[in-house]
């Protein structure tokens, strides 16, 4: 077993709180003695025993010798996540996030910051949660010269638009999504191909090294009627980004064979395609699309920047 890595950890909602309770028992599991010492919400931290005041983060990441700072924070595009974010790269601590906003608008600050730093970002939970999209993306196609990548990262949308296909209602679609604890509160984001945009932003970023804060978003919004389908095909909401179109990312209702990677999907899952080139078509489906997902990923991603010697978003 190796010393102590102390985590912070900011966010104790479901996928924190989730996150929070595997962390240790999965790291000694690999030889590794991950300790979460301190968790901070909105006002409150708690380092031990009784919640108290929140108190300035890089004090409490020094005092605390973190090497990891983990956010599962909301993704409401608050300054905060991004300020801490970059405050825990220049105190010497790896980032592991599902928190997407500010990976949106500082993606080349906190690459410049964790680079300075010889820090990881890690990002699977922001990418599709357990799905491990993300990695393929930042790592294991390296090489593979990915001329076009696209997919169902939403599982709202593949469970809703097969409910509706089935006869529901949209009102009662979504309210199932919700019980089933997939779409968020406000289900605005999972309908209009908002979030499935976001993924695609941070998966072209981490794919193509393009700047999310500039990729333009064209999204087409899941609406009653749906428009018709060919006989052996299920409607999909698919977001796609081509090389040579940088910086633009599409999301379209579009029909999928049901005997396709995306046409197969069933209720929330989720599934993205890179298109390989000469290394032919690889396809990652799978992956549970729930807080405990989203906490396992961010553990995959703890493991990973403390085990391997990478720096920034790669
Ligand atoms: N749910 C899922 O399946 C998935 C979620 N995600 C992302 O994971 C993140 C966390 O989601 P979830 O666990 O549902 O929690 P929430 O997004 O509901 O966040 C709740 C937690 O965040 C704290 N909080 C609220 N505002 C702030 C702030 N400004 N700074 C710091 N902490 C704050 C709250 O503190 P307090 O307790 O004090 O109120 C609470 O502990 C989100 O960004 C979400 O998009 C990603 C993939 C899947
Ligand atoms: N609401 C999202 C949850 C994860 O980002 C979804 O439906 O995929």
């Amino acid at each position: 077993m190796t010393d102590p890595l102390p985590i912070v950890l900011a966010g104790c909602g479901p996928v924190g709180r989730a996150y929070a309770d595997l962390v240790t028992e999965r790291g000694r599991q690999h030889g590794l003695d991950l300790r979460v010492v301190a968790v901070r919400g909105r006002d409150r931290q708690r380092e031990s025993g009784e919640w108290e005041p929140l108190t300035d983060l890089p004090a409490l990441l020094e005092r605390t010798g973190a090497r990891v700072f983990a956010q599962a924070v909301p993704s409401d595009g608050g300054e905060r996540a991004a300020r801490e974010a970059l405050q825990a790269l220049r105190a010497g601590a790896h980032v592991v996030t599902a928190t997407k906003s500010h990976l949106l608008t500082h993606w080349s600050e906190l690459a410049a910051a964790a680079d300075a730093a010889g820090r990881s970002v890690r990002i699977s939970g922001a990418t599709g949660a357990a799905m491990p999209a993300g990695d393929l993306a930042r790592s294991v196609l390296r090489g593979f010269d990915v001329p076009e990548v696209s997919g169902c990262v939403n599982g709202t949308a593949t469970f809703v638009l097969d409910r509706l296909a089935d006869g529901a209602a949209l009102e009662e679609a979504v309210a199932d999504a919700q019980r089933a604890g997939i779409a968020e509160a406000d289900p605005g984001n999972d309908l209009s191909g908002a979030d499935a945009a976001t993924k695609f932003r941070l998966i072209s970023a981490l794919l193509w090294g393009w700047d999310p804060a500039t990729t333009r978003v064209e999204a087409e919004s899941i609406a009653t009627p749906l428009p018709a389908v060919p006989a052996g095909h299920r409607l999909r909401q698919v977001a796609r980004a081509v090389r040579d179109e940088p910086g633009s990312v599409r999301v379209v209702l579009s029909p999928e064979p049901e005997a396709s990677p995306l046409g197969a999907l069933r209720g929330p899952e989720k599934a993205v395609r890179y298109d390989c080139g000469d290394a032919g078509e690889i396809t990652v489906s799978g992956g549970r699309s729930s807080p405990r997902g989203a906490a396992l990923a961010m553990i995959k991603d703890t493991l990973g920047a403390v085990l391997e010697a990478t720096t920034g978003f790669r």
